[in-house]
């Protein structure tokens, strides 16, 4: 096996690939998150329309996408492309995923006008109401440029609509990037954020441009927005109003070109109420709030999804079982606090177990999904048990919890030895 490329930070691998991009016109690239099998930068070449585009993404997925040469192809257009693909590691987030590079030197023939886009109801495999309402908003705002900011569960989906309005905007033939707030301290997400002039402080031995400046002419999507310190809000609001930033330890101010795109799990309004969010920025970021309602709220999405996940890990896997009416049922049933993400790893866990059968059944599914017990607390006995709100159970320490254990609810209730429902319950008290 072939050793990574190494890149200290997600900052150098975009240097690299802007070069990249510079040297080898023409090619589309695309990384994807080993661990979370998630696209976190695509870059599409100018001559790939949507279809293609996401046709090329589901094969990259289904791992389907071998170094050498391919043929991708939709209603309208087949385009040949030679694929090179490695390993990549950045060391501070210790990331690791794979790079695609996708050479397209011609299309080899041009059936129809170039006009077809994904709709947002193959994207999301929906067609619930709650979901329409999602998609008429999208369509609306895409071409505009004002701030959105997409509010929504865990899991729910947020980065794919993130996604969808990038893919929908004039601002779709350049880059997308996408930052989680919550995962780089105050210091390294301003860096990160805005840059810094070489020698803005100790260890900054080289100039580093910051995403602003990287994602110019494209989308920056800012993700658990809630999480940025308070001076670093102060900072971003006066990007936002004055359309300009400045590298830290720099003097001279850039105009700032980017389409900006937020997303959280929390109540904005409710952390600004409470002082842990500017008022005034909230204000400039949710010009366009658009809510991704939870997986529950959108059962009849639940089949379409799962078929849509099933037929997506067929290479991976080496066969497609189809899902019992049984099996079927039960996901149905259950509450899907993860929502999609929980549902894509219950799927993964089934694939596993059912191994090679031609049906997943009930007994491939994990026990919180059979034991509807544990999930739906409108059934449980201790649905009326009060909650306390005590030193050892409050707003912070579920939420401290829930983040440790990775919104994984059987091990968030143990570590605080109360139960799954009440657990349940407390997050939706505490809105979390
Ligand atoms: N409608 C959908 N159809 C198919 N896959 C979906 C759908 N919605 C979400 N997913 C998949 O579910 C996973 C989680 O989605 P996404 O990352 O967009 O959620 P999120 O709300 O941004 O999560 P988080 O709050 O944790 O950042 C991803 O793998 C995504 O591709």
């Amino acid at each position: 096996m072939r050793q990574a490329i190494d890149f200290y930070t997600q900052a150098d691998l975009e240097n690299f690939l802007f070069k990249l991009q510079t040297l080898i016109a023409g090619s589309s690239i695309l990384i994807l998150d080993q661990a979370q099998q998630r696209f976190v930068y695509e870059f599409k070449a100018q001559n790939f329309n949507h279809t293609l585009f996401q046709t090329l993404k589901q094969k990259v997925r289904a791992n389907e996408l071998t170094i050498g040469r391919h043929i991708i192809k939709d209603a309208s257009k087949s385009i040949e492309l030679l694929c090179h693909s490695h390993s990549i590691h950045i060391a501070d987030q210790n990331f690791e995923g794979t790079l695609y590079l996708l050479h397209s030197p011609q299309p080899l023939q041009r059936l129809k006008q170039d006009q077809n886009i994904v709709s947002l109801e193959q994207t999301f495999h929906s067609q619930s109401a709650e979901m329409q309402r999602m998609f008429s908003i999208i369509q609306r705002v895409a071409i505009t440029e004002f701030p959105v900011l997409v509010r929504g569960e865990s899991g729910s989906g947020k980065e794919l609509v993130a996604q969808a309005l990038h893919d929908h905007s004039q601002r779709k033939n350049n880059v997308f990037i996408a930052i989680n707030c919550a995962a780089l301290n105050a210091n390294i997400l301003e860096s990160e954020l805005f840059g810094h002039v070489k020698g803005a402080f100790t260890g900054a031995i080289r100039e580093h441009k910051g995403v602003f400046e990287r994602a110019a002419g494209g989308t920056l999507f800012l993700d658990e927005i809630a999480e940025i310190p308070l001076e670093l809000q102060a900072k971003l609001l006066r990007v936002l109003e004055t359309g300009e930033f400045t590298p830290l330890g720099g003097e001279k101010s850039i105009k700032a070109n980017v389409r900006i795109i937020t997303a959280t799990h929390r109540a904005l309004r409710e952390e600004a109420r409470l002082g842990r969010f500017r008022q005034d920025l909230l204000y400039r970021l949710r010009v366009i709030p658009i809510f991704v309602p939870p997986l529950r709220d959108r059962k009849e999405d639940i089949p379409l999804i799962a078929n849509y996940i099933l037929t997506e890990q067929q290479n991976v896997f080496g066969a497609s079982p189809k899902l019992s009416d049984a099996a079927l049922q039960k996901l149905i049933d259950y509450d899907w606090p993860g929502n999609v993400r929980e549902l894509k790893n219950t799927l993964l866990y089934a694939l596993t177990m059912a191994n090679e059968k031609s049906e997943i059944d009930v007994c491939d599914l994990p026990d919180e999904i059979i034991d509807k017990q544990h999930i739906s607390p409108s059934n449980s006995i201790i649905e009326d048990e009060p909650l306390l709100i005590s030193d050892k159970i409050n707003k912070e320490m579920i939420r401290k919890t829930l983040i440790q254990y990775q919104n994984d609810l059987s091990l968030a209730a143990k570590a605080l030895n109360i139960s799954r429902t009440t657990l349940w319950r407390y997050r939706k008290k505490f809105n979390l």
